[in-house]
């Protein structure tokens, strides 16, 4: 090696070698400094990083997975390089509670990241770096205008509206599915769930509701594959710059379903401003232009927020409120046909509880602790999201012993939780019962605890609520009508793909309905 660039580059080859040791000497004596730390704190450990690289090699096609297996060498807390710039990964549940709840305040800022910033302009609630004053005021405006909606009273049944439209939709999706056995036998389930999904949180947000044919809402829904994959945690492009000017497909495509996302809500949003009454306030754009008209100050902040900030929280709310709820029904669904004896009794204890001439409620919740279990179950065993979103920190801190830079990214890996074996049996293993008391009649309420996929602490999940009342209402609906099977179960694929959310391959199913269809109550 030293002989051939000594003969390209016209230097002798002890030039050269002298050279490579000069930089490995000065390499060194970098990196001994970067790791200098305050006396009484340790450096964080982790493995070597490569010049450039950085550990980028080490991180593989799926980073949870290689992170989980250097927490294992490292600890809790260590610290990788990916590209050129340092990265905190956090594992095991006591240390990802010391920092995101006892150590909340420094470690729920959001990094500066490339693909962040082609995000709803830049003005993303969830994405943009803001964890300041500004944010805060919009997070507490999008968590008021949520919980408005999930209890406002529904004006034809005595349930809440949210209940009601998710009751609606997973009953026209039921339909839908009875229509493709008979039109065809099979279909891909998650191509109509995604429409489903979304048109709850259209119903929410914009007042608004789609029909499964519609082909410029279907492309619309159909993008968040791509948006998935590249918001994911570790995008190369985000710690390597160059790699954001070379030509790149991933990236292409996420620029275009931001445009389109974000040019979706821009629409609706002004065409309710047209439209807006102040007397009735329909959905959440509408009570967003109220407060943007009003010009009211955050009560608990004075701070003022532009109409544009305000309204852009709607972006976020429509694209958080159904990625995530389609993925989590369609793992469950595949869950459920790779374990028929799981749905069997899932559907037992629906017959049991609810019976036949009525549809499932979410009054129902606690005494279908079965049901419930599966759900908490799907959450753990898929981790469909593996990480939170990126977190950063706002000031130099100490964790665990460790000193911990101001700014430096976090990845907190959620996914190495819901597999540690000093938190589960058989942690590989799908098993609803591992939630469910020795009696079988009710949850271990200290289990769901373990259980980590909203995040915690500060930048925990505002949509929480919504999504466990979606997930749960959309599966009993489901599985109370229809029993789902796929004509080949041995070839069934559960090997999830690394992004955002982790997705499943798509499989066709094929259902049989339970009973004869009922009329909608
Ligand atoms: C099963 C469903 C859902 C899951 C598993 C989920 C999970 C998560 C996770 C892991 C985070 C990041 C937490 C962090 O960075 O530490 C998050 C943030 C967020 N979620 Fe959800 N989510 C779900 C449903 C929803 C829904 C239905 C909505 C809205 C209607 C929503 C709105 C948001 C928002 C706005 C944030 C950003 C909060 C912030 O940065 O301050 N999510 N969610």
């Amino acid at each position: 090696m030293i002989s051939l660039i000594s003969y390209f580059s016209g230097l002798s080859a002890t030039e050269v070698l002298l050279a490579s040791v000069v930089f490995s000497v000065v390499y060194l004596i970098l990196k001994s400094y970067r790791k200098r730390v305050p006396s009484g704190t340790k450096p964080m450990p982790g493995p070597f990083p490569l010049p450039l690289i950085g550990n980028l090699l080490s991180l593989s096609k799926n980073p949870h997975l290689s992170l989980t297996k250097m927490s294992e060498s490292y600890g809790d807390v260590l610290q990788i390089q990916i590209g050129t710039k340092p990265v905190l990964v956090l594992s095991g549940l006591e240390t990802i509670r010391q920092a995101l709840l006892k150590q909340g305040d420094v470690f729920l800022g959001r990094p500066d990241l490339f693909t962040f910033r082609l995000i709803g302009d830049g003005q993303s609630l969830t994405f943009s770096p803001d964890s300041g004053e500004v944010w805060k005021a919009r997070r507490r405006l999008a968590h008021n205008a949520l919980k408005t909606f999930a209890t406002a009273p529904s004006f034809t049944s005595n349930t809440s509206l949210v209940e009601e439209h998710i009751s609606k939709e997973a009953e026209y999706l039921v339909r839908k599915f009875q229509q493709l056995i008979e039109e065809k036998g099979e279909f891909d389930p998650y191509r109509y769930i995604v429409v489903s999904v979304a048109n709850v949180i259209c119903a929410m947000c914009f007042g608004t509701r789609y029909n499964h044919d519609d082909q410029n809402f279907l492309d619309l829904v159909n993008l968040t594959d791509e948006f998935g994959a590249a918001a994911a945690s570790g995008n190369p492009a985000d710690f390597i710059p160059i790699l954001q000017y070379l030509p790149n497909q991933t990236m292409k495509k996420f620029v275009e379903v931001n445009k389109k996302f974000t040019s979706f809500t821009q629409n609706i949003v002004h065409q309710h401003y047209k439209t807006y009454d102040k007397n009735f306030v329909r959905d959440i754009t509408d009570s967003l232009i109220q407060h943007s008209q009003e010009k009211k100050m955050d009560e608990n902040s004075n701070v003022q927020l532009s109409d544009q900030k305000i309204i852009n929280i709607v972006n976020d709310l429509f694209g958080a409120g159904f990625d995530t709820i389609t993925t989590a029904l369609s793992w469950s669904l595949m869950y459920l046909v790779a374990n028929p004896k799981i749905q069997e009794k899932i559907q037992a204890e629906l017959d049991q509880v609810i019976g036949r001439e009525r549809r499932p409620k979410l009054s129902d919740r606690s005494q279908l602790p079965y049901t419930e279990a599966f759900i908490l179950e799907m959450f753990r065993h898929s981790s469909f999201l593996p990480f939170t979103i990126p977190h950063c920190t706002t000031t130099d801190t100490v964790l665990n012993g460790y000193f911990i830079p101001k700014g430096i990214c976090v990845m907190v890996n959620q996914w190495q939780v819901n597999h540690d074996p000093k938190l589960w049996k058989d942690p590989f293993k799908f098993s609803p019962e591992r939630f469910l008391n020795q009696d079988g009649l009710s949850i271990n309420k200290n289990e769901i605890e373990k259980v980590l996929i909203f995040g915690l602490g500060k930048r925990r999940c505002i949509g929480e609520a919504i999504g466990r009342t979606e997930v749960f209402l959309f599966l009993t609906t489901m599985l109370q009508q229809l029993q789902f099977s796929i004509q080949d179960a041995e070839k069934l694929d559960m090997s999830p793909l690394y992004g955002l959310t982790m997705k499943h391959k798509r499989h066709l199913f094929t259902a049989k309905l339970r009973f004869p269809m009922m009329a909608t109550q």
